[in-house]
């Protein structure tokens, strides 16, 4: 797998892709419009709410339509804190198992997020850190990426391609907990050091009424799910509450998946195991390359490994806000054949 950072001076006119920023704001214009905790303006767009930030939403707009996916690429994909930095590190394992042994791996070199990147804002984005559109054609198959797009947003290409998809859910309540420590720093950012955080109550009426970046969060993971039961060669859909439970299965599922599955003497030789423990959240929590640093220019490195359990909302969320979490999952998941685990067994 190829981590290449590329200088922006390097890049060739010729093949820069964008949309224009007039174009961006025309659209933005024309759709709906929330303000979160009445100051971080949030446009809702084929259905979704995203972050308003024309920047932001441009690069949205230049990976929907100028993405290309080969056959071979594989792409994680997930609604946001639900163990995207966990299933990629799992991902890139997997996929590069034979490439180096695993006392070599360029996970204990490299955050997860730097080596499988997220296309509508790393890679179409502005942060040059990472490789660029341009870039892409030169990439080694398969390539891996990650997208937070709901299903129907896909570019045609990744839809209509061989390319397959694996997502990753999580129940909501403990998404909406890891949500809410993630986004403290970036909030503050963004907003001000005098902007009021948002406290758990107001995450929850926030989630519950679907206007979260990405969200709503049901209709994202919804989505997803339909499509993995239509297309199960297309979509893996994944748990963070099974991989918790029984890592060794899902990591199979995984491989299985991707055309890669374990041999017999492989699971003998203890490489299941090997792959867990290396991308187990204590074993990443402790790597110098994720210790310090930080992503796309905001987020801390160190703030993707939290606590990394199931349940952790407990000590957060009310019995009476768990209550109606309960019935409007209920409602949302209705006729789905889909649940979540909110409690370890
Ligand atoms: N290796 C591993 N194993 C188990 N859990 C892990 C792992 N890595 C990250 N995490 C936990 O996942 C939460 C972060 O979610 P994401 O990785 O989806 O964040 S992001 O969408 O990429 O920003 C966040 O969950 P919380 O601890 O509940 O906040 C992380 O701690």
């Amino acid at each position: 797998m190829e981590t290449t950072k590329m200088n922006p001076s390097e890049l060739e006119e010729e093949t820069l892709v964008t949309v224009r920023d007039e174009e961006v704001e025309q659209l933005k214009k024309s759709l709906p419009k929330e303000f979160f905790m009445n100051k971080l303006e949030l446009i809702k767009y084929q259905g979704f709410w995203y972050l308003a930030d024309t920047d932001l939403f441009k690069s949205t707009l230049i990976f929907q339509r100028h993405f290309r996916a080969r056959d071979s690429d594989l792409i994680v994909a997930s609604f946001p804190k639900t163990g995207t930095t966990w299933l990629k590190s799992l991902l890139f394992s997997v996929v590069n198992r034979f490439n180096h042994p695993n006392n070599q791996s360029p996970l204990l070199t490299n955050h997860p997020h730097e080596l499988v990147c997220r296309l509508e804002n790393d890679i179409y984005g502005n942060a040059f850190d990472y490789p660029r559109p341009q870039h892409l054609s030169q990439l080694p198959s398969p390539r891996l990426f990650h997208t937070h797009l709901p299903y129907s947003t896909l570019p045609e290409s990744i839809k209509f391609s061989g390319c397959r998809i694996l997502y990753i859910a999580r129940n909501p309540l403990d998404t909406l907990v890891s949500i809410m420590y993630f986004a403290m720093k970036p909030l503050k950012m963004l907003l001000g050091d005098d902007f009021q955080l948002p406290s758990i109550e107001d995450y929850f009426e926030e989630f519950c009424a679907g206007r979260i970046a990405h969200g709503p969060f049901f209709e994202h993971v919804v989505e997803y799910w339909k499509q993995s039961l239509e297309h199960p060669n297309k979509v893996l859909f994944l748990k963070y509450e099974d991989l918790k439970e029984d890592p060794t299965l899902e990591l199979k599922r995984v491989a299985e998946f991707v055309g890669m599955p374990f041999s017999p003497g492989e699971e003998s030789e203890g490489v299941i195991k090997e792959l867990e423990e290396m991308c187990s959240i204590n074993n990443l929590k402790g790597l110098e390359a994720n210790k310090s640093g930080v992503i796309n220019k905001i987020y801390d490195k160190k703030s993707y490994f939290r606590k990394g359990e199931v349940g952790d909302w407990t000590h957060y969320i009310t019995p009476a806000m768990a209550e109606r979490m309960n019935k409007l999952m209920e409602e949302k998941l209705k006729d789905t054949g889909l649940s979540f685990r909110l409690l370890p067994h």
